[in-house]
């Protein structure tokens, strides 16, 4: 993977930072290079995130999808525990005769139509969640029990659970005998796409997960004392440095539809990982060549604080566009539509560039297993590099538990007395 900072830089962006801010940031990632090395090393929390690709057991996830032959797969899971194995799928299995499918959310009319329209004896749920307790992933689950009931399924024949040690999700796939597999200890959801948690669907696609884990240990093997020296750093470490100039948005906008989901799972790992102590840089999702006509204006005509991430594999298929004479035309007739996209993406950087807009260009080599994965390690990196400059705790998320909790209390699910004068807030309804 390669990251091209060139247009961050002062001379050409505001807000953009100098190489001679760049080297003196340089001296604080081999700071947070040291931390990282010994975190990994002593598998502490979340830093245990970075050894998944050396760690997960490819064959034992196989070996727990072996026998499946599915026309489905439904992934059912929230957050972390779902958007990994999104990601994954749409940007590798799109041939798949496997389709996959994913509940998260727990907005009735969506739920109740999925299950209408998916042919439930022939597929596969996949339930994870790594507390075993988050009420949307049970909740669904326990709609989707009774629906596969419903149309007279087995569904304790189709289901494969991954969640941790224990709680209620564990407790149910032992009184039920399914099939569990372990969301891996020190790793939160939002850094475990590299394990069972984000490769049980995959498996079940054809995915080639031994691929993805080698991107992941080759950006593991690219870990280096400076930024210089590591795309992963340099990505995370101007990131900050923009922001802290300004730059409080971060619009991710990859160049290809099979990252589309990329973009949604960058959004949790950056907010949920640096929203912290009233600082982060919100992220925002894009997808080019689409919110080219669309976004594009407010990011290099509206304020001044962004930082818009473009990202393209080197290698697209081919697809021709046809010859024709219609009169001011024939500039398309003959070229490819990822020549066009191509240039689309380099518009783009040079709209930017000539506003003096920051962006940076990440590439990898091809929508393969091995980029893919690659992609996913580095910007994992990248998020606990910048957490490190930042200073924040990258590995929890109190604000988001807060929440999680005031909804169980507003259910009578728990004790949780700030529930109650969230209900009571005064009201000033406009109607
Ligand atoms: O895997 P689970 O325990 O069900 O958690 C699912 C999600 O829940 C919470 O909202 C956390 O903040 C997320 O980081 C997590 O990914």
């Amino acid at each position: 993977m390669q990251v091209d900072i060139g247009n961050a830089l002062a001379s050409e962006a505001d807000p953009g930072i100098g190489r001679s801010d760049l080297d003196d940031l340089d001296e604080r990632v081999a700071d947070a290079h040291d931390r990282i090395a010994r975190g990994m090393a002593d598998d502490d929390f979340g830093y245990a995130s970075l050894n998944l690709p050396e760690r997960t057991d490819a064959a034992e996830i196989e070996r727990a999808v072996d026998g499946f032959d599915p026309e489905a797969v439904l992934t059912v899971g929230i957050g972390g525990s779902a958007l990994g194995a999104i990601t994954i799928t749409e940007a590798l299995a799109g041939d798949s005769p496997v389709d996959h499918y994913a509940l998260d959310n727990v907005d009735p009319a969506h739920v109740t139509r999925l299950l209408d329209d998916l042919p439930l004896a022939e597929t596969v749920v996949h339930v994870v969640s790594r507390s075993g307790t988050t009420a949307e992933t049970l909740a669904n689950f326990l709609v989707v029990r009774e629906a596969m009931d419903a149309a007279g399924v087995d569904w304790s024949e189709r289901t494969v659970v991954t969640t941790g040690e224990a709680g209620p999700l564990r407790e149910l796939a032992e009184t039920e005998g399914l099939p569990a597999l372990d969301v891996p200890e020190g790793v939160p959801g939002r850094f475990s796409a590299l394990s069972t948690v984000g490769l049980v669907p995959a498996a079940m696609m054809g995915v080639d997960l031994e691929g993805l884990l080698a991107g992941g240990r080759a950006g593991a093997d690219a870990l280096a004392d400076s930024l210089y020296d590591c795309p992963a750093y340099a990505y995370g470490a101007v990131a900050y440095a923009l922001d802290e100039r300004g730059a409080s948005v971060n619009a991710m906008m990859p160049y290809v539809e099979g990252l589309e989901s990329f973009a949604e799972w960058f959004a949790q790992l950056w907010a949920e990982s640096l929203g912290k102590d009233g600082g982060g840089q919100t992220p925002a999702r894009a997808l080019g060549a689409t919110d080219q006509h669309s976004q594009l204006q407010l990011y290099r005509a509206g304020p001044r604080d962004k930082l818009v991430t473009v990202v393209r594999p080197a290698e697209r298929p081919d697809c021709a566009i046809p010859e024709t004479d219609v009169a001011d035309l024939e500039y398309l007739g003959g070229q490819d539509l990822g020549t066009l996209l191509d240039a689309e993406f380099e518009a783009t950087e040079a709209s930017l560039a000539a506003a003096e807009r920051p962006s940076v260009r990440i590439e990898i080599d091809a929508m393969d297993a091995e980029s893919v994965g690659r992609l996913l390690y580095d910007m994992e990196v990248a998020c606990v590099v910048a957490g490190e400059l930042y200073g924040v705790e990258t590995f929890d998320q109190p604000a988001v538990e807060w929440g999680k909790n005031a909804a169980r209390g507003l259910l009578g699910g728990g004790d949780f007395e700030e529930a109650e004068a969230v209900a009571e807030k005064t009201e000033l309804v406009v109607e």
